[in-house]
């Protein structure tokens, strides 16, 4: 049985875990540098939890500036099997008012400022993101929510824009017509790289304001944000801990295939591969390099 790690992304306003239990920050070095803070290690519900502040503690660090890298390879290294991402998005959708909860299904990546892959010259691999987010987390974080008396939209479509400004109205508008749900700064490159290390991503989108593009309501500002996930925080907190019996004790063997996302995505012939780059990538890539 492969025992499950749940490990949380935390965005805007999440920055701790409520009620968890032997708890000790930890700094975890990786191959990529400095990850955004410190990982929480210790245990909700006797599962086995990892929190990574996306931001770190105290809101450091801006959406361009993360080093994603870092963070997932560190979530790698902590044991983690499975990335529940908890994040603030503006709604593109008049059906989707501030408060609304919805688990993303799929992604827009507009970014343009961020290193997107593990792999690079030397070793080579394409993964595939048909389907970005893993449909049995997501079943479990909609079963949780459903445990925990929490409205949440199932599925919808996250742009991730660089910022960090907010958009305009003509982006907000053209989002709009794209068809997408939400809009957010940092769920990409995040997933794409949790695919790459072969772990499980899912995320919990919390919409705190209508964007720019609503006709009867105010454009988005990080007060309006921070006054609707202040309202939103119990949820989110009853919400994690809901997700945790799901995970706990269960064989997290991935049937939707994000435990062996690498088995035919490097193309590099292994004499031909870097050996400095392989040995960089032993914590994300080790299964299929070490074969
Ligand atoms: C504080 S509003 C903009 C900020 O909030 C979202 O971050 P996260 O996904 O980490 O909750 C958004 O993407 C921006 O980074
Ligand atoms: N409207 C918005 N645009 C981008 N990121 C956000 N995070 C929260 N609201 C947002």
């Amino acid at each position: 049985m492969t025992t499950p790690v749940l490990g949380i992304i935390g965005g805007s306003g999440v920055y701790d875990i409520d009620g968890m239990t032997n708890k000790e920050w930890r700094r975890v070095e990786t191959p990529f540098g400095e990850p955004s803070d410190e990982l929480l290690f210790g245990e909700l519900g006797g599962q086995k939890l990892v929190f990574l502040p996306r931001h770190g503690r105290g809101h450091r660090i801006p959406p361009s500036e993360l080093n994603f890298r870092a963070n997932i390879d560190a979530m790698k290294r902590a044991g983690v099997t499975e990335i529940v991402s908890v994040s603030a998005v503006g709604s593109l959708k008049e059906e989707l008012p501030p408060g609304t909860f919805v688990i993303v299904d799929q992604f827009i990546d507009r970014t343009f400022a961020r290193v997107k892959s593990f792999f690079e010259t030397g070793l080579v691999a394409h993964v595939s993101m048909a389907h970005p987010v893993c449909g049995r987390l997501g079943d479990i974080i909609e079963r949780a929510a459903q445990d925990a008396g929490i409205p949440a939209v199932r599925g919808g479509t996250y742009l991730v824009m660089e910022g960090p400004q907010f958009s305009t109205q003509a982006e907000s508008n053209l989002y709009r017509q794209w068809g997408c749900d939400v809009i957010g700064m940092t769920n990409m490159p995040e997933a794409k790289l949790a695919r790459e290390a072969e772990m499980c991503y899912a995320t919990v989108a919390m919409v705190t304001d209508y964007d720019c593009w609503h006709p009867d309501h105010d454009a988005v500002t990080v007060e309006q944000v921070v006054k609707v996930l202040i309202e939103n925080a119990d949820r989110a907190r009853a919400l994690v801990k809901a997700i945790v019996p799901y995970v706990a004790g269960r064989d997290c063997a991935c049937g939707k295939g994000c435990h062996s996302a690498l088995e035919h995505a490097i193309i590099t012939h292994p004499e031909k591969r870097d050996a400095s780059l392989v040995s960089k990538l032993d914590a994300v890539a080790g299964r299929v390099l070490k074969k």
